[in-house]
């Protein structure tokens, strides 16, 4: 699909893709942003003096480094780290950790320039990065995974710290995995430095509400959507894909707002079940014996296990991507449109293709986009951060407060920019401009650094 770029930008988007070849992921996030911006530089001719796309569109650092370990019969295997510290304007890098084997510097890139926009949505002081490695930790042991992860923070260290880069989970690293990465790295620096990484175990500086929020906030997001079209989630049939820590704590989300959520899945294929998930069986499933979605189907017969399906065929009002990237194309965004979906919410980083985007916007349903919707689960990271910072913790019921505060002045912020700039209801217009002009201005303040 040709992109839409105004005639000042298309050369920059040139420029991106001739330096950075064969990373597709980044040029996606890149083009999503851009198409946006045209009428920014009309408003902010200074934005275009100081070559602000262009800086953005630019890491401030990249590391890529070695990551050797062994497995528990001695073998010695060798995996690729990465962390790129995009752009500090607004705080210390901060974004995610990613294990997966589709992970390469393209997808890192792609998840740090989207982490800008996001984290400036947020109005909390942070800047944008992400890093991971292709370690697959599937089938992975206890203590293999606490090798790897070792091994990973014994190169990273020297990069991080509570005022310079500050990580946290996202695919493949959750809990455990920032448990042996903090552990490793107190040990090395010899400093208790807890706002160093955030998700942390609840004894040891976490937050209370950080494991639920991106999946409570891509939830809240929605429903401040829908209260625009005078609607809720009440008696809505809604499909959550994933069944990870964010589709796990959207589907809660849901049904205490009176939703029923008829289907999830993993990478192997999508469990239905038409009179409701059975929320407690996934989370045994998945986040305490880690197995597969399909095993639901032994202790559910009324359920179905569809082996490689595709969750968007269907029927549903709401649909909320929470798996990975591009997982919904042009022609599933169709399908859904034709059954009767009103409202997406992406708990996910990119789960939609450029072409569905279009379908979504055209058919005019509430589409609300991932660096918008997913904003609070590094909102809550920024929490945690704070809690660090004074030596605090606070109740479940307050942090959840700031969370829904939050997610709904992300939403009123994209809803208003959507307004201001002709094209109300378009919240991926209103997610990139005013992500954009807050990192923009404060780029012009900083001077040429
Ligand atoms: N964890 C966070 O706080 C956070 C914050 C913002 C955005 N995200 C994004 O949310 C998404 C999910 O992250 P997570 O933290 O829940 O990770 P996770 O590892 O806990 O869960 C990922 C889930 O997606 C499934 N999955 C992977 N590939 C799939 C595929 N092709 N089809 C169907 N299912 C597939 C996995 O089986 C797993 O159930 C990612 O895009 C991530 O970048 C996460």
């Amino acid at each position: 699909m040709t992109p839409k770029f105004d005639e000042k930008i298309e050369p920059i988007y040139q420029e991106v893709l001739a330096r950075n070849p064969g990373e597709t992921e980044f040029h996606q996030a890149v083009q999503e942003v851009l198409e946006s911006l045209g009428p920014v530089l009309v408003k902010h001719p200074e934005f275009a003096d100081h070559r602000i796309i262009e800086r953005i569109c630019e890491p401030e650092r990249q590391i890529i480094f070695r990551v050797p370990w062994q497995d528990d019969k001695g073998d010695v295997h060798i995996n690729r780290g990465f962390r790129v510290e995009f752009n500090s304007s607004l705080g210390p890098y901060k974004g995610g950790l990613r294990f997966h084997p589709s992970v390469y510097l393209g997808i890192i890139k792609f998840l740090g320039f989207e982490q800008i926009f996001k984290n400036a949505l947020t109005g909390m002081p942070i800047g944008g990065g992400k890093g991971g490695s292709d370690f697959d930790p599937k089938g992975k042991s206890d203590t293999e995974i606490m090798r790897f992860c070792q091994s990973f923070m014994t190169e990273l260290h020297r990069h991080l710290g509570e005022h310079t880069d500050v990580p946290a989970g996202d695919i493949g690293v959750g809990g455990r995995e920032i448990g042996y990465l903090f552990g490793q790295y107190k040990r090395i620096t010899n400093r208790w430095e807890a706002g160093v990484l955030t998700g942390k175990g609840l004894d040891w500086g976490g937050s209370l509400v950080r494991t639920e929020a991106t999946g409570y906030g891509a939830t809240f997001f929605v429903d401040e959507m829908l209260k625009v079209r005078k609607d809720s989630f009440e008696g809505k049939t809604c499909l959550v894909s994933g069944s990870g820590n964010v589709a796990i704590y959207t589907i809660e989300k849901i049904n205490e707002l009176g939703g029923k959520v008829v289907a999830c899945s993993d990478s192997g294929g999508y469990i239905y079940h038409e009179k409701g998930l059975d929320l407690a069986l996934i989370q045994q499933l998945k986040e305490i014996e880690r197995r597969r979605i399909k095993d639901y189907a032994e202790y559910h017969k009324d359920a179905k296990y569809v082996a490689k399906g595709n969750i968007w065929q269907i029927p549903c009002q709401v649909a909320m991507p929470s798996a990975t990237q591009n997982e919904i194309n042009g022609k599933d965004a169709a399908t859904l449109v034709k059954n009767g979906c009103i409202a997406v919410g992406e708990g996910a980083n990119m789960p939609t293709t450029p072409e569905g985007v279009r379908v979504f916007l055209e058919a005019g349903i509430a589409y609300g986009p991932g660096k918008a919707a997913n904003a609070g689960g590094v909102a809550t990271s920024a929490l945690e951060m704070q809690q660090n910072a004074c030596r605090d913790s606070w109740t479940f019921e307050y942090t959840e407060k700031r969370l829904q505060q939050i997610m709904q002045s992300i939403h009123q912020l994209c809803y208003e920019t959507a307004e201001e700039y002709g094209t109300p209801g378009n919240y991926v217009n209103g997610a990139n401009i005013a992500g954009f002009v807050r990192v923009a201005r404060a780029m012009v303040a900083f001077g040429l650094v």
